[in-house]
């Protein structure tokens, strides 16, 4: 059997456990970082003790913090840095990607300058011969889960079958389930904004508000995702697969989360910048609403827990005053507010 050369970008939570999961089936995987003394850790050590400690890494997987040596001559690279930084690794990786190589990302976000989705921002930084070589990675999956084989399913998304199909046969295995998926700007956004809604979860709980509110929060949510999605191209029943429903509902209800758990310490009193300070990790949603409160304006687009959220996050709003607006809303259908199927 031929060993697949594969790479990925970003030795963080996520691209660290990514890492494991191709190195577990038997490809080749060199795992680039941006600090030298990670890349020693996993090489000599085999863990990642600031994002993942207490976990072993598979001996085989390599890490350097040479990018150039980490695209080249790859079958698949996965680009798994926060959002807001894929561009600029794109932009230096892309002259030493080959041809043949599958380009797939798993960063769930926006670029808040340019309110473009992951995706688009790849196409613009690589080469035109890799534009229909691009995918997307997303689904209810926590990465210190996946770390102890927990049973975890994801999609891979492509406009190209065959893309999406490359990219499965690398990643699938006996606790990591890849499903195919053609909707990319439908997983993207669910992928995406689910964060924004796991904020609220996190304040909500956070308040003391109880299961009703979560329920309501995770329901309504969707209802808001759905809408914004589809103006912006997305099919409507995306929004039911694990890049949607699913991935709202495990961040919104899991303790792994970084989203939940910001939302949780925003509850406590913390200002914004000191919740950042304690996570030490990427909190996508905080750019998140700020792009999706955007973006709905741009496609004249109703998103109350959005709007609300960003309110909190950036004007200084109470929380409790946010719930009561909500709540304080005019009468409305809720069949009417939700998705129109038939678009
Ligand atoms: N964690 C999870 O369970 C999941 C995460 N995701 C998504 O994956 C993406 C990455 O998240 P995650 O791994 O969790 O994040 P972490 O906060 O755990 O790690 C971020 C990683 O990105 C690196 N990084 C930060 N800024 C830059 C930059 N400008 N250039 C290069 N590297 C940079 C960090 O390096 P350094 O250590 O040097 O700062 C670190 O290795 C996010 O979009 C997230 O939403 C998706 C599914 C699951
Ligand atoms: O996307 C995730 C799980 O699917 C990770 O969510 P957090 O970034 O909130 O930890």
């Amino acid at each position: 059997m031929t060993m697949n050369k594969t790479a990925v970008l970003g030795a963080g939570s996520w691209g660290t456990v990514l890492a494991a999961v191709l190195a577990d089936n038997g490809n080749e995987v060199t795992l680039w970082a941006r600090r030298k003394d990670a890349a020693d850790e996993i090489n000599t050590e085999h863990i990642n003790s600031r994002y993942l400690p207490g976990r072993v890494l598979p001996d085989h997987l390599y890490a350097t913090t040479d990018l150039k040596e980490a695209v080249a001559d790859k079958d698949l690279i996965l680009v798994v840095v926060p959002s807001q930084s894929v561009r600029d690794v794109a932009r230096e990786a892309a002259p030493y990607i080959g041809r043949n190589t599958v380009v797939v990302h798993a960063s769930k976000g926006f670029e808040l300058s340019s309110l473009k989705r992951i995706s688009e921002v790849l196409r613009e930084e690589l080469p035109d011969y890799l534009k229909d070589r691009v995918a997307v990675l997303s689904g209810p999956s926590h990465a210190e889960e996946v770390i102890r084989h927990s049973p975890t399913t994801v999609v891979v998304a492509s406009e190209a079958p065959a893309v999406a199909q490359a990219a499965q046969a690398l990643l699938i295995n006996s606790y990591f389930r890849v499903y195919t998926h053609p909707d990319v700007i439908g997983v993207e956004i669910g992928g995406s904004l689910k964060n924004i809604i796991a904020l609220g979860a996190g304040l909500s709980d956070g308040l003391g508000f109880g299961d009703n509110a979560k329920a309501a929060l995770i329901t309504r949510g969707l209802a808001e995702i759905a809408r914004l999605g589809m103006a912006m191209g997305a099919k409507p029943i995306t929004f039911a697969g694990l890049s949607g429903v699913g991935d709202l509902v495990v961040t919104c209800t899991s303790r792994h989360s970084r989203n939940w758990r910001a939302g949780h310490l925003l509850s406590q009193g913390n200002s914004l910048d000191e919740v950042l300070d304690q996570m030490g990790m990427v909190v996508e949603g905080v750019k998140t609403t700020q792009a999706a409160y955007r973006l709905a304006r741009q496609h004249g687009v109703e998103m109350p827990i959005t709007r609300e959220l960003n309110d909190v996050l950036f004007l200084g709003k109470e929380p409790q005053r946010a719930v009561e607006d909500l709540m304080g809303r005019g009468k409305t259908d809720e069949m009417e507010e939700m998705i129109q199927l038939d678009r």
